[in-house]
């Protein structure tokens, strides 16, 4: 192999010791520690565990366990009373709602509830058209966590090619806009691309997102490519992403793994804009 392996895992790590400071600094200054309100609804077991490590990790950075749980079968009434109920708690500064959300609710209408002040996902109308608008608000949590990756590596951007691949609400449609606001020049490719792996050799920075294990190959790298590997995958042997890590590693310049690579960094980042969110509501620091 002759990529560098970027350690999300290191990387998150130290973003979270800086969040628990941040909290610290919070309280010393006569604050309230930030409280997390995870939404978990029903059982599915990769949300389970990701809820747990979410507050698992915002306990160890000194905030508030605010987490509530619902049955697979609330009504959306139920779910929507819930997300009232947190946006008016003082004591809640951020709401997390756990995504897929079981099929008879409608996630859009729930996520439309959340104070812009306490989306700390990042996934309100406002904040994504704050992003669109290039103002500051609440980042979602996986772009935000791949920038902090590339800056951590100093991965040049400005003037960069930088090619995302998917176009999801929470990843390939604000990844872009966050590297455009960093002057990369940006490419989003979708399903209905032409040419995929042609369009992401022109690729500096490549970010796949598309939610299809081994997606991208090494057909699809320009030789010392920075590669950013958002999927992640649930196989019998283990994890894996939306690139063909081994094939990939050859040519790439540095590459993320699956595990140990973006996705430490989005629960890191969540902890960061749950400090950033108690801050505002409570008019101290920044
Ligand atoms: N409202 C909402 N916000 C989210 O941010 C959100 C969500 N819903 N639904 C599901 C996805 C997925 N997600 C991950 C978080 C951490 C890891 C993570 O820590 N992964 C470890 C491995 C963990 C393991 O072993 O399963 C790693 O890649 O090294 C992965 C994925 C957040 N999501």
């Amino acid at each position: 192999m002759t990529a560098r392996v970027i350690d999300g895992t290191a990387v998150a790590r130290r973003v979270r010791e800086e969040v628990g400071r941040g909290v610290a600094a919070l309280v010393a200054a006569g604050g309230v520690a930030p409280g997390l309100a995870t939404v978990l609804i029903g059982e599915d077991p990769a949300s389970e565990v990701y809820v747990r490590n979410k507050r698992r990790l915002s306990v160890e950075a000194g905030m508030q366990d605010l987490h509530r749980h619902l049955p697979a079968d609330a009504d959306q009434a139920t779910v929507a009373a819930l997300v009232d109920e947190l946006a008016a708690d003082p004591a809640v500064s951020g709401i997390l709602l756990q995504l897929p959300l079981p099929r008879h609710l409608d996630p859009d209408a729930l996520i439309a509830r959340i104070p812009a002040a306490k989306d700390v996902d990042g996934l309100t109308t406002a904040n994504a058209g704050l992003l669109a608008q290039g103002r500051p608000g609440l980042r979602p949590c996986t772009p935000a966590g791949v920038m902090a990756l590339l800056d951590e590596y100093e991965v040049p951007l400005s003037g960069a090619e930088a090619v995302v691949v998917g176009r999801s609400v929470l990843v390939g449609k604000p990844m872009a806009q966050l590297l455009l606001a960093r002057n990369a020049t940006v490419t989003v490719c979708h399903s209905r691309t032409r040419d995929l792996p042609e369009v992401c050799r022109r690729a500096d920075v490549l970010v796949v997102a598309a939610g299809i294990p081994g997606l991208v190959g090494d057909d699809a790298v320009k030789p010392g490519a920075t590669v950013i590997d958002v999927g992640i995958h649930r196989g019998e042997d283990g994890l894996r992403g939306d690139v063909e890590f081994d094939a990939a590693a050859e040519v790439a310049g540095a590459i993320t793994p699956v595990p140990g690579g973006v996705g430490p960094m989005t629960i890191a980042m969540l902890l960061a804009n749950t400090l950033t969110a108690a801050r505002v509501q409570q008019g101290i620091g920044d």
